[in-house]
């Protein structure tokens, strides 16, 4: 069966809908920066995250719980500058919206406001139910994550696969369904089986969006730096690298070290 592609001069969260109805698989990267969104919004991603994983790939944190609210805005008000057709999620970081539904539409608040974002995303399913109310009620789109969820890192342990168990599988189900009958615009999946989160992605209306979660989901997200081959050391197995720029980059900036140390540049012509 062909499906109709669908021109869209500027994604939004309707439009993500709608892919999944035409079955034209959506493409999501994580940005923090304005040159990297640049790029990502020229070559026709649909989606750019302002993930909180900047704690760890900007930042060089071990865990994504340090990054503040204030720091959130700052990557995403430079990823909204460089948007012209991509749409702009952005997570809550840890510690602005699990206290109270009132911090955490205030938090949503401040990033529709002060970054220029079109929607935000938050890890959780009926725990912080109440919460994903007030945002959408304030007319704020959210994006739903479940499976691992890397802000509970220290009640998990580990970054092993989530909801192989039967329990744990039936509770994800549940929460993926809530999230959808709520009014989540999409929903992201993280680390868990293919088969459940096709089993997921076909019985909910929303977009299903995986990161190690299988081919059945309705698209793929990635963190930008380990698609470029930037993070050499973080080797999960559903991470596919499209370039090797840590030795590209390596190799660039010893060159320049070199060229520096011998005198080779610079030349007359690149001189006034
Ligand atoms: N660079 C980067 N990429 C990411 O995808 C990412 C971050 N940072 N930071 C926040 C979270 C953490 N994420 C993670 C972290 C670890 C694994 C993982 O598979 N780690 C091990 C296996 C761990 C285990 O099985 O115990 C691996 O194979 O590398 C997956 C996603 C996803 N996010
Ligand atoms: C990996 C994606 C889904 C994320 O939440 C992030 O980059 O922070
Ligand atoms: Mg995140």
């Amino acid at each position: 069966m062909s499906v109709a592609k669908k021109e869209y001069k500027r994604i939004t969260v309707k439009s993500l809908g709608e892919m999944k109805v035409l079955g034209e698989k959506i493409s999501m990267l994580t940005a923090y920066d304005f040159t990297m969104a640049k790029i990502l919004d020229n070559a026709g991603l649909d989606v750019m995250l302002v993930g909180d994983s900047a704690s760890n790939v900007m930042a060089g944190h071990e865990t994504t719980l340090p990054i503040t609210l204030d720091q959130m805005i700052y990557h995403a008000s430079s990823v909204v500058r460089a948007a012209t057709r991509a749409l702009v999620v952005v997570d809550l970081p840890f510690g602005s919206y699990q206290s109270d539904p009132k911090e955490a539409l205030r938090s949503a608040i401040r990033i529709m406001k002060e970054s220029g974002a079109h929607a935000i995303k938050l890890e959780g399913g009926k725990e912080i139910k109440e919460s994903i109310k007030r945002i959408l009620n304030a007319g704020i789109p959210v994006m739903g994550h479940l499976g691992l969820t890397p802000q509970s890192i220290y009640k998990f342990g580990s970054y092993t696969v989530r909801a192989k168990e039967e329990e744990e599988a039936e509770k994800l189900k549940s929460d993926a369904k809530l999230l959808d009958k709520m009014g989540c615009f999409a929903l992201v999946l993280e680390k868990v089986p293919a088969k459940l989160a096709k089993e997921i992605a076909e019985s909910i209306s929303i977009p299903v969006i995986g990161i190690g979660a299988g081919n059945g989901c309705d698209g793929q997200v990635l963190v930008v730096h380990d698609m470029l081959g930037m993070t050499h050391e973080f080797n999960p197995r559903f991470l596919r690298r499209y370039l090797n720029l840590f030795e590209d980059m390596t190799n660039a900036v010893a060159q320049y070290v070199d060229d520096v140390k011998s005198k080779d540049f610079p030349t007359d012509q690149e001189q006034y």
